[in-house]
């Protein structure tokens, strides 16, 4: 089987939760699985350094941006195998020191990302990288607190995109993403 066809095939789906109409899916399957984590890692590993990301322009890979909280769990990881810096955005009120602040739409409301201002550098080169992407409001607004501390971002990636969502028209760089799922 195919590494992405495999980690597929580990997702599991949960209607009706956190709330009813949500199809929720779920990755923790992958991570109880030392064999599909390793797969996970790898496929990301193997894109970033790639022609279409790292080298595109010979551009190294300074910071990877993990997203609260399940793009903490591979984020670390893979900034690791990339020697890349780890930085976590974290919902408000979570981060000590100076923040930069972004806030973005929820299905209920609105909520706030932060970053500790000093943690990217002016002219840094980013990759963004969460679970899931649904409507993409939490990714946008990690792209916001990115360009705030004058960082670029080269990528934006998934272990799933919701793509009927269309979330990669509101980013700023092109989307990656190794599952999608196409309808609702
Ligand atoms: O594209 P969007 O519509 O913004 O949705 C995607 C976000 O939703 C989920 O996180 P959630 O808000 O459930 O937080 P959690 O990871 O802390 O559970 C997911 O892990 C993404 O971060
Ligand atoms: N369908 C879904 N499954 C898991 N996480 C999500 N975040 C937003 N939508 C989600």
């Amino acid at each position: 089987m195919a590494d992405v066809e495999y980690l597929k095939s580990l997702l599991t789906a949960h209607p009706d939760f956190p709330q009813k109409g949500i199809v929720f899916l779920d990755i923790f399957p992958i991570l109880r699985n030392p064999v599909a984590f390793e797969t996970l890692v790898t496929n990301f590993v193997h894109h970033l350094n790639s022609k279409t990301v790292a080298q595109s322009s010979s551009k190294k890979i300074d910071v990877v941006v993990g997203l609260d909280a399940r793009g903490f769990l591979f984020g670390p990881i893979i900034a690791m195998r990339l020697g890349a810096a780890f930085v976590p955005v974290r919902k408000k009120g979570k981060l000590p020191g100076e923040c930069v602040t972004a806030t973005y739409e929820k299905e209920y409301g609105t909520d706030s990302f932060e970053m500790q201002a000093d943690a990217i550098k002016p002219g840094q080169n980013v990759v963004v990288i969460d679970d899931l992407i649904a409507t993409g409001g939490s990714a946008k607004a990690a792209g916001e607190l990115v360009a705030k501390c004058g960082g670029k971002t080269l990528e934006y990636l998934f272990i799933i995109e919701l793509s009927f969502l269309k979330a990669a028209e509101k980013l700023d760089a092109p989307l990656y993403s190794l599952v999608q799922v196409d309808d609702d």
